[in-house]
């Protein structure tokens, strides 16, 4: 079922007509479809369980979502068994009790009282008495390294101990962002330097005479980086000397992308390096020893075993046997997920259907909002109760009253210079930037993808999409391929570029099994269907045509009919009304995830609509910080142009009136640009006010605009 669109109106401009007809059509459609769905999925929702598996539908080759386990934290099991290629060490002897608080004058008293047992009103548990510190690189769901078996608690563990030692080693800071003084560990860009220090121990330097052994048994040697790194054989620059995981968590100067906190950032004492900042596997960014403590309190349940007659341990008093009943406590464990300098967290799934519950994140009907992973790579996961059907109904309302030129509904463009209306996207799109809903779901995603504070500069406005039958968008990466470099904004995400890194896909409507519409991961495989049972590409194609399906719909062996084949052999997403699927476009090391691509289907039956919000890994282009090509910059600069403030949209076509121009040629000063003769299409291109165009006949040039100040002209020959 999906709505339909009407496109009769009354005495209004047609372009208005056709928006109210459409409005009218979309709530019909809306108000309607929980009639017409047998189960609506958004009610399904309402109820605290998951939606049940859809693998009812036979042909569907849309997710079979499995059921939500009843214990959703199947990491922590699966963590500790494979936590195995981690050998524990022994636990430590007990560390000596810490000095009193007056002698402590490098710490702040509160980050004392938060973990100094003798200070406490709670009667002075340890937060870390019995948890283990285990870490993981961002985006993996195995460990790179634990921490050393710490004594359980009848005193300071060891936990408490080095990060104590370590926040006093950290330096004052002052946090321009919120103009007041904070103590060392009182920011939170202090608090990681203080916890990388924590885990990986102090690193020699003449200025610091004191030595803390780290928390990690290997001093993080097992979190190194994953890229290659020249520093790891560079004496001079001491990168061979750090440990590892400080080598990971400071990815270099020509990789560490440039955020709009980076001169906040507190490096790591001794090393002098940036330390890394540090998410609970739910995306959560841990930002002060307040919440590291009460995340360790809440790290999961100790497995306990129980023998009486034992002998009695230090400290403890017999019972009336004489004897101890002595309970053998496993440690808990708290995961932490470490992201260099710069970076972006990105969730860390291990099996497909893994549930990831993301209590921090509200949503208009307090609904809780969880993470379900459809696809390993690419990195595909349903976000349940993302968004309502209210609110989806009010993205399309607002994008089809939309007037401007630059945002409302018109065929589809792409690529890194925009307006070259593509045959391979058929569909058309929108953009709402200030729409209240549109601001609030993207506050919302930026939570989602486990961001502290929300970041304009991160995301593109929310794109509004809408398919008409047999529309459709071929498969592509989000990621934006500038690799000749020829654009101001360097997108080369894996150095000092910023480019895509997650999309959040809204659906709007419902479309049923065969209406087509499906997101298809061309790389991707269906969820649930064993590997022998894939079909290939060539007997998908000859089901398809024995099927009639799309017979007098799409062309034989057009871009159209190749994609409904692959959509329905590879992992496809259906869409329903205010259904929300998150990807990721880069690897955790920020270079390009080929796996990622992606399309949307052909519409078979129906109409689909659809929202992208696009979030960057920094500063997307035009905002302050924002990573530049210097070459293109200087080119720019010496032709006098600006390319920030006088971006323009500009057609050249040829009226076919002016023989001399049979076989005219565009050049953008004197680069080749495309054909401009007789019959060939117009040339739509992004420039600049003050760039000239030069069209030229036998390589003689005949022609030249020049750019001019409207942000929309066409030039004619
Ligand atoms: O419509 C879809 O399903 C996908 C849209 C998409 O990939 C895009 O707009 O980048
Ligand atoms: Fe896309």
């Amino acid at each position: 079922m999906s709505s339909k669109t009407g496109n009769n109106g009354g005495g209004v401009s047609p372009s208005i007509r056709t928006a109210l007809a459409c409005v009218v059509a979309y709530l019909l459609g809306v108000a309607l479809s929980p009639l017409v769905v047998p189960v609506d999925y958004f009610l399904r929702n309402l109820v605290a369980n998951p939606p049940p598996p859809r693998a009812d539908d036979a042909n569907d080759t849309a997710v079979v979502v499995p059921r939500r386990p009843d214990h959703p934290r199947v990491e922590s099991s699966s963590s500790s068994s494979s936590s195995s290629s981690i050998p524990d060490e022994p636990p430590t002897t007990a560390v000596p009790p810490l000095p009193p608080a007056g002698g402590r004058s490098h710490l702040d008293q509160s980050h004392a009282s938060l973990l100094d047992r003798d200070s406490r009103d709670d009667g002075g548990v340890d937060p870390f008495s019995d948890v283990d510190i285990v870490v993981h690189r961002n985006g993996e769901p195995d460990p790179c390294s634990r921490q050393r078996g710490g004594a359980p608690g009848t005193t300071t563990t060891t936990t408490s101990r080095a990060l104590l030692d370590s926040a006093s080693a950290v330096p004052e800071t002052t946090e321009t962002e919120t103009t007041t003084t904070a103590r060392s560990g009182d920011s939170k860009h202090a608090f990681d330097a203080m916890l990388t220090l924590a885990l990986t121990g102090n690193v020699a330097s003449s200025s610091s005479s004191s030595s803390f052994p780290a928390l990690l048994h290997d001093r993080g040697e097992g979190c190194g980086p994953t890229w290659t790194d020249p520093r790891a054989h560079d004496d001079a620059g001491g990168g061979a000397g750090l440990p590892s995981m400080l080598r990971y968590c400071d990815m270099g100067a020509n990789r560490t992308t440039v955020q709009s906190d980076h001169e906040l950032i507190v490096n790591v004492p001794g090393a002098g390096t940036r330390p890394c900042h540090f998410h609970t596997r739910e995306g959560v960014r841990i930002t002060g020893l307040g919440q590291l403590a009460r995340l360790a309190r809440e790290a999961g349940i100790p497995t306990t075993t129980t023998t009486s007659g034992g002998e009695c341990a230090g400290g403890e008093l017999p019972g009336d046997g004489g004897t101890c009943d002595a309970t053998l406590t496993r440690r808990r464990e708290l995961h932490l997920y470490a992201v260099p300098a710069g970076r972006v967290f990105m969730f860390a799934p291990r099996h497909v259907g893994e549930i990831f519950e993301l209590k921090h994140v509200s949503v208009p009907l307090d609904l809780p909002v969880w993470l379900e992973v459809i696809s390993l790579s690419p990195r595909v996961f349903d976000v349940f109760n993302f968004f309502d059907r209210e609110e989806s109904a009010a993205i399309v309302v607002r994008a089809l009253a939309e007037t401007s030129e630059t945002h409302r509904m018109k065929r589809s463009s792409t690529g890194a210079s925009g307006y070259n209306v593509n045959s391979k996207r058929t569909s058309e799109n929108g953009f709402d930037t200030h729409g209240k809903v549109a601001q609030a779901v993207k506050r919302r995603c930026m939570t989602v993808l486990g961001f502290d504070e929300y970041e304009e500069s991160l995301t593109d406005g929310l794109q509004v999409l809408r398919y008409n039958k047999t529309t459709a968008y071929i498969p592509h990466l989000d990621w934006i391929d500038d690799h000749q470099k020829q654009n101001e904004h360097d997108f080369d995400s894996e150095h000092l570029g910023t480019n895509r890194f997650a999309t959040i896909l809204l659906y709007m409507t419902d479309l049923n099994e065969g209406d087509g519409g499906e997101t298809v991961f061309t790389e991707g495989w269906p969820v649930g269907v064993d590997e022998k049972d894939r079909i290939d590409f060539n007997d998908a194609k000859t089901a398809l045509r024995e099927s009639g399906d799309v017979a007098g719909i799409l062309k034989e062996d057009s871009w159209e009919e190749q994609m409904v084949v692959r959509c329905r052999s590879r992992l496809s997403i259906r869409p329903h009304s205010s259904r929300a699927v998150l990807f990721y476009s880069q690897n955790p090391d920020g270079t390009p995830d080929q796996k990622s691509m992606h399309g949307g289907c052909p519409v078979i039956s129906g109409e689909k609509w659809a929202a992208n919000l696009w979030v960057w890994n920094g500063p997307r282009g035009g905002f302050e910080g924002s990573p530049k090509n210097q070459h293109v910059v200087e080119r720019n600069r010496a032709a006098g142009v600006s390319q920030d403030n006088n971006q323009k949209k500009a057609s050249f076509a040829n009226t076919q009136t002016d023989e001399a121009m049979r076989n005219a040629q565009l050049y953008f000063q004197d680069t080749f640009w495309g054909k401009m003769g007789y019959g060939d299409p117009t040339l739509n291109v992004n420039t600049y006010k003050g760039h000239q165009w030069n069209v030229k006949v036998d390589e003689k040039t005949v022609k030249t605009f020049v750019i001019d100040d409207r942000p929309q002209q066409t030039h004619t020959i």
